[in-house]
């Protein structure tokens, strides 16, 4: 069956809201006049049907290790690991730490889905929460970043494309259809990373259908 829906039309986002600053993706989403569906528990990623109940999700940022505890329950950890093999999914700070293929600092287990190494408290304790403003492949001006507690993507993959720096360090990294910032767009007042993200969202739907009605 054909999904008339067109890259167009506007996209459900959901939001993984067990722990962290899921609201304020919300309220960003809402400026960008995007529907967002809070995911608590892991039936909730799914329809009935079993195909994906939303567009593409974000993971915010707060604690990895906090989320994990939730994620072991259930089998949500292995549900999210298998749809974001292909949901577009943007994660932030704790958020990237869960994308990443391998976690330092100390090691933890993730959702193994971008090829990066990232390691977590990266900058030093709550003291290296800072404002920066950092240049970026995106179009317009240099982007403000806030940082807290961050972690450090240490190595990309070869199909990991780098969007922003830090110190020579990446911060906004893309894969495909997984996107990752090691700051808090939702933070800020800069709508480009998410209208980036709802922009993947929008050409992987247009790819997944020309694959599925050719
Ligand atoms: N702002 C954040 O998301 C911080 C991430 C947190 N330090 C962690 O390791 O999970």
């Amino acid at each position: 069956m054909t999904n008339n829906r067109t890259a167009s039309s506007s996209a459900t986002v959901g939001i993984l809201a067990l722990q962290g600053a899921y609201e304020a993706h919300a309220k960003t989403l809402a400026a960008l006049d995007v529907t967002t569906r809070l995911i608590r528990t892991p039936d909730q990623l799914f329809t009935l049907e079993g195909t994906p109940s939303v567009d593409g999700l974000i993971i915010p940022g707060g604690e990895s290790t906090t989320m994990l505890k939730f994620l072991e329950r259930n089998g949500f950890l292995e549900s999210l690991s298998s749809l974001v093999r292909t949901l577009p999914t943007f994660g932030t700070c704790a958020g990237a730490i869960l994308l990443a293929n391998d976690v330092q600092n100390p090691p933890q287990i993730s959702l193994s889905a971008l090829d990066i190494t990232i390691e977590r408290n990266a900058y030093g304790r709550q003291i290296d929460s800072s404002i920066l403003t950092a240049p970026t492949k995106l179009p317009g001006a240099p982007l403000e970043m806030v940082f807290i507690r961050a972690p450090r993507i240490t190595r990309t993959g070869p199909e990991v494309e780098t969007l922003a720096t830090r110190d020579e360090f990446p911060v906004l990294v893309r894969q495909g259809h997984l996107l990752a910032a090691t700051f808090h767009p939702e933070l800020g007042h800069d709508l480009r990373v998410h209208q980036l993200f709802l922009d993947l969202i929008a050409s992987h739907r247009v790819h997944s259908h020309a694959t599925v009605d050719s």
